[in-house]
């Protein structure tokens, strides 16, 4: 890896080219701009390498990986093709210390990471599709930027509050994004995302400027482990940035639903007022329940955790543990604020940094 990684860039062209020239049928199901696509395969071959010392979290990262690939269409015989041009890839980008010994070693890597992907993939199908079509039912602008979209899905699809998942729009075919359910499960199976348009932000763009009702998405299944112990009555005290506080609200009505045994203090960082559009919301559930009370940072300079110190009439935080939902600067420099604090690592929960990344758009 660190031989390839200054011409990373010519390598995953080279390995898509070799890919789709190979096997022209693969083409359609990539989408038709291949950016981002690039980033994400140099992300997921380093992630691979980062945890190649940690079977535990590599597996894991692996499973959900395979999981993922199927609301691609991605079919265990796909994965050889994959294999050969990437090692045809490397072969001519680290053509310096390349050798027998080298090939084989990737030959193995590569059979051992497909082999987990596809068992992955082949148990999950066994239990739930590959995605759910949803119809748009409701479409409430909030801020210019800033859409509640409400979707009824075709099957009963079940989550946990906290969850998120990943959504195609059919303006942007196989082009999936990441958003979290902004609510616990509801008796009527309606699920609810926090939309904003960024720019180039070609799905949240068409969520939000082009979706209406009628219709129909598609919705890949849940994922993400921002969820709450019931098990536990420990307080929690949660952080959401921007359109992060779809998650939190998810939260705060899951613990309603549990019977609200444990404080929850929210604090809800945003850039001005005027992004403030969930606190509506929020206020009407703190005048519902004693136990959970939100608080808005507004600040112009993403410095939004760092407020957290000034707050010292809050806390402390003994019995707390925490949730981080926004952009991932905020989840960064959150974990950070929270260790000073007093957080172990293993009270502070948060949606994975890299799944964060395709929220953005
Ligand atoms: N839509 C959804 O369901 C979810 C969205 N997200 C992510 O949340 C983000 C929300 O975007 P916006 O609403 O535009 O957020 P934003 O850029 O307006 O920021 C929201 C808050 O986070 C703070 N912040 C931003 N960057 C920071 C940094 N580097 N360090 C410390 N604080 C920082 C800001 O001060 C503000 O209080 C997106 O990146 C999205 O990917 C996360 C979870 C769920």
């Amino acid at each position: 890896m660190a031989a390839v990684a200054p011409v990373a860039d010519q390598l995953v062209s080279y390995f898509y080219a070799l890919l789709f020239v190979r096997h022209p049928a693969l083409r359609p199901m990539f989408p038709v701009a291949m950016d981002l696509q690039r980033d994400r395969l140099v992300k997921a071959l380093l992630t691979a390498a980062e945890h190649m010392d940690d079977p535990a979290v590599l597996s894991h990262y692996l499973r959900d990986l395979g999981r993922g690939h199927r609301r691609y269409g991605t079919q265990s015989f796909h994965y050889p093709a994959v294999g050969e041009a990437l090692i045809g890839a490397l072969t001519r980008y680290a053509a310096e210390v390349w050798d027998a010994e080298t090939e084989a070693a990737w030959v193995r890597t590569y059979t051992t990471i497909s082999g987990i992907m596809i068992d992955a993939a082949a148990e999950d199908e066994r239990h739930q599709p590959a995605w759910w079509e949803a119809e748009v039912v409701s479409h409430d602008l909030r801020t210019p930027e800033v859409a509640v979209v409400t979707l009824r899905p075709d099957r009963p699809y079940p989550f946990l509050a906290g969850q998120y998942t990943a959504l195609e729009t059919p303006w942007w075919p196989r082009v999936w994004r990441h958003y979290s359910f902004a609510g616990a499960p509801r008796a009527d199976g309606l699920l609810a995302f926090h939309v904003k348009a960024v720019p180039a932000g070609w799905v949240s763009g068409a969520l939000v400027h082009r979706a209406r009702p009628g219709d129909v998405l598609r919705i890949g299944p849940p994922a993400g482990s921002m969820t709450v112990d019931h098990a536990s009555d420990r307080g929690l005290l949660c952080l959401g940035g921007g359109t992060g506080i779809a998650p939190i609200t998810a939260l705060v009505e899951d613990v309603a639903g549990h019977g609200g045994r444990r404080p929850v203090e929210v604090f809800y960082g945003a850039r001005s007022d005027h992004d403030l559009y969930a606190l509506d919301t929020l206020r009407r559930l703190q005048r519902t329940y004693p136990w959970l009370s939100v608080l808005p940072v507004v600040d112009a300079d993403a410095r939004f955790p760092r407020a957290l110190r000034g707050l010292g009439s809050y806390g402390p935080w003994d019995g707390f543990d925490a949730c981080l939902s926004g952009p991932a600067g905020m989840i960064r420099n959150g974990v950070e604020e929270l260790q000073a604090l007093g957080f172990p690592a293993r009270r502070i929960l948060h949606d994975a940094v890299e799944d964060l990344v395709p929220y953005a758009y």
